[in-house]
């Protein structure tokens, strides 16, 4: 599709749902729950024939938004999958692939996303400025990934009201489970903050709650499981 088409494409899709809503800071901790079938750092993960019925499981589960890996070639994931986990439930989605351009942000919302991934390490400062603010106007949400001080500083220098610290460094793929607690009394009040990577069992989630997550992405966990919505449903009661 050429630049115009998606743009036409996006600008007539119905309104994004209200992530920032739905991801506020509450009594309880919140999961964003993702669709990943397979990662560079782990390799095939799970077959996941049916993303949307993956995605109604979280839903019952108690997830607050889904997430669903859109790249293909390492990730196994594609846009139709957004598409069609965005029409099975009610919560709002996040297109999480690595931005880099408008017409990818177009796509993602002619495609029903809600949310927007921008990861800090791969955009100069001017881009992800123009990004944030393209998908603001588009009426969706920016999940804005971290994963130093000085990228957390550089996400708020854009405004974002949803900053994410990765714990999985995206060069090495080693996995920091604390890097969360060393970093969120940086990110200020006022701004949703999401620990993202890294749990593989519910403890993990008392841990990042504990060091401040209003919000944690699960990935691995989840879909390796024999149970998502049981899984789930321990991991919320982890992190009251
Ligand atoms: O998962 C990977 O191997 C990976 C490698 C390089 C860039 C991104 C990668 N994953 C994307 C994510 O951030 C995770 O899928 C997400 O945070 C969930 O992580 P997990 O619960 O550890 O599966």
């Amino acid at each position: 599709m050429t630049l115009p088409a998606v743009e036409a494409a996006a600008l007539a899709r119905p309104p994004a749902r209200d992530a920032l809503a739905a991801l506020a800071p509450a009594e309880r901790v919140k999961v964003i729950a993702e669709v990943k079938r397979a990662s560079p750092s782990r390799g095939a993960l799970a077959e996941i024939a049916d993303p949307a019925s993956l995605a109604v499981s979280y839903q019952t589960g108690g997830a607050s938004a889904i997430s669903v890996l859109t790249e293909g070639r390492r990730f196994g994931g594609s846009l139709q999958d957004l598409t069609d986990v965005r029409a099975a439930v009610d919560l709002p989605v996040l297109r999480k692939d690595f931005i880099a351009e408008p017409y990818q942000v177009f796509e993602a919302r002619a495609a029903d996303a809600d949310l927007v991934l921008l990861i800090v390490a791969a955009l100069t400062q001017p881009v992800l400025h123009e990004l944030h603010a393209l998908i603001l106007e588009l009426g969706m949400t920016p999940l804005v990934e971290a994963h130093s001080a000085e990228e957390v500083e550089r996400a708020l220098d854009v405004g974002a009201s949803i900053v994410g610290i990765n714990a999985r460094d995206l060069s090495t793929f080693e996995l920091d489970r604390d890097l969360f607690g060393t970093l969120a009394d940086r990110i200020p009040s006022g701004v949703v903050r999401v620990a993202e990577s890294a749990v593989k069992d519910a403890a993990d989630v008392t841990h990042y709650r504990a060091a401040g997550a209003d919000v944690v992405l699960i990935g691995e966990a989840l879909v390796t499981g024999d149970d998502p919505v049981a899984t789930l449903k321990s991991f919320l009661e982890a992190g009251k």
